[in-house]
C-alpha cells in the first residue's frame, strides 16, 4: 500500500495570495487553453470561465472559430485567435471537449508542440493519448473511464490494484503527475507520494465540472510555477471542491441542492475568499 497523505484547507491556503501592488497582470499568471471542439463548444466555455475565476491574470483561447466566439460571448476578457503566436504562457490547458478520433495533421502537430514546450500542460479528456510525448512539466486528469483507458494504453495491469497504487503507478509509468479524479480524488507524482483531496460533494457529479476543474488547475500552476506540480494540483483539486460545496449551498453544513458545472466556476471566487480568511 502506497502512503496517502490527506490534504487541507490550510495545504490549500499556502497557495493561493492576495494580490500586491507589485502585481500586474503577468505576475498573476498567464493562461492558454487549446479545449473544446464543434461538437463540445461549451468545455471551452467552461475551462475560460473557471481560469479566470480562479484569479488568472491573462486567459488566452486557441481553438475553431465557432468555439471562439462562444467563449467570447461568455468572457470578452479572453484574448482569442488561431495561434498564441511568441507571447508569454505559464500554463497549457488541452484535450477538454475533444476527440482525439477527429483531430487532423495540423492539430496534432499544435498539441503535440504544447506538450514539448516549456510551460506546465494540463491534459485532459481527449488529449490524454499524448502524454507519453510531454516534455513539458505536465498533469493527466482522467476521471475512472479515462484512467482505465490510459492503464491501458500504458500496457499496465488494472487488475486487484487499490486506486492509489494503481495512480502511483500510472504517475511512475508516464513520467508525470496523475489526478484521477472521483469523489476522492488522488494525486500521484512519479517517483512520489499521493495526495487525497476529499473537499468535494456529490452534487458534483454533474457534466462538465471536469472541465472546470481543468480551468482552475491551469490558473493554479500558471500562478504557482516552479512549486510541485502535485501540491500546485491538490489546492486546485480542493478549490474545485470547496467552490462545489458552496455553489450547492453547503457551507452552512445543510444537506445542498443540484447545481450545474459553470456554478462551481462562479462559485470559485468564495471558495477561494474563504481559504484567504
Ligand atoms: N458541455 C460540454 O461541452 C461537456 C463536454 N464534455 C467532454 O465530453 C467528452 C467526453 O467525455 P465523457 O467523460 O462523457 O466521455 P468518455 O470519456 O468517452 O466516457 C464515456 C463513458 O465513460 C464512463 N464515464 C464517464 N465519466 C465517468 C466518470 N467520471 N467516472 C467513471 N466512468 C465515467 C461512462 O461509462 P458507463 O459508466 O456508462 O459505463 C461513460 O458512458 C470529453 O472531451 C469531455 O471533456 C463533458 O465534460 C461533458 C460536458
Ligand atoms: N460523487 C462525487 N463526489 C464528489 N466529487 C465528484 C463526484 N463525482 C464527480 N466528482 C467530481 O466532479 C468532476 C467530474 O469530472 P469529469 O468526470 O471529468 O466530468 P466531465 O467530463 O463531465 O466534466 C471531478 O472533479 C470529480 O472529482
Amino acid at each position: 500500500m502506497v502512503e496517502v497523505r490527506e490534504w487541507t484547507r490550510d495545504d490549500t491556503a499556502r497557495l493561493f495570495r492576495v494580490p500586491t501592488a507589485d502585481d500586474d497582470k503577468y505576475a498573476r499568471g498567464v493562461v492558454a487553453l487549446r479545449t473544446g471542439s464543434p461538437a463540445y463548444p461549451g468545455a471551452a466555455v467552461l475551462g475560460v470561465e473557471a481560469a479566470w475565476r480562479t484569479g488568472a491574470g491573462f486567459v488566452r483561447y486557441v481553438g475553431a472559430e465557432r468555439v471562439a466566439d462562444a467563449v467570447l460571448a461568455r468572457r470578452p476578457e479572453t484574448v482569442a485567435g488561431a495561434d498564441v503566436g511568441r507571447s508569454r504562457i505559464d500554463a497549457w490547458v488541452i484535450g477538454s471537449g475533444t476527440d482525439p478520433t477527429d483531430r487532423d495533421d495540423a492539430e496534432q502537430a499544435a498539441l503535440e508542440a504544447i506538450v514539448a514546450g516549456d510551460a506546465a500542460v494540463v491534459i485532459d479528456a481527449g488529449a490524454l493519448d499524448l502524454a507519453g510525448k510531454a516534455r513539458a512539466p505536465f498533469l493527466v486528469t482522467p476521471h475512472a473511464r479515462e484512467f482505465a483507458r490510459l492503464q491501458e494504453q500504458l500496457g499496465i495491469s488494472t487488475s486487484e490494484e487499490d486506486r492509489a497504487s494503481a495512480a502511483r503507478r500510472t504517475a511512475d509509468r508516464v513520467g508525470g503527475t496523475v489526478l484521477l479524479k472521483g469523489a476522492r480524488t488522488l494525486i500521484a507524482s512519479p517517483d512520489g507520494g499521493v495526495i487525497a483531496v476529499d473537499a468535494g460533494t456529490g452534487w458534483l457529479a454533474t457534466a462538465g465540472t471536469g472541465d472546470v476543474l481543468a480551468g482552475v488547475l491551469g490558473a493554479v500552476l500558471a500562478a504557482n510555477q516552479g512549486r510541485p506540480i502535485a501540491e500546485v494540483a491538490a489546492a486546485g483539486a480542493w478549490i474545485h471542491g470547496q467552490a462545489g460545496r458552496v455553489a450547492a449551498g453547503m457551507s452552512d453544513g445543510g444537506t445542498g441542492h443540484p447545481i450545474v458545472a459553470m456554478d462551481v466556476a462562479a462559485a470559485l471566487p468564495q471558495a477561494i475568499a474563504d481559504v484567504l480568511a
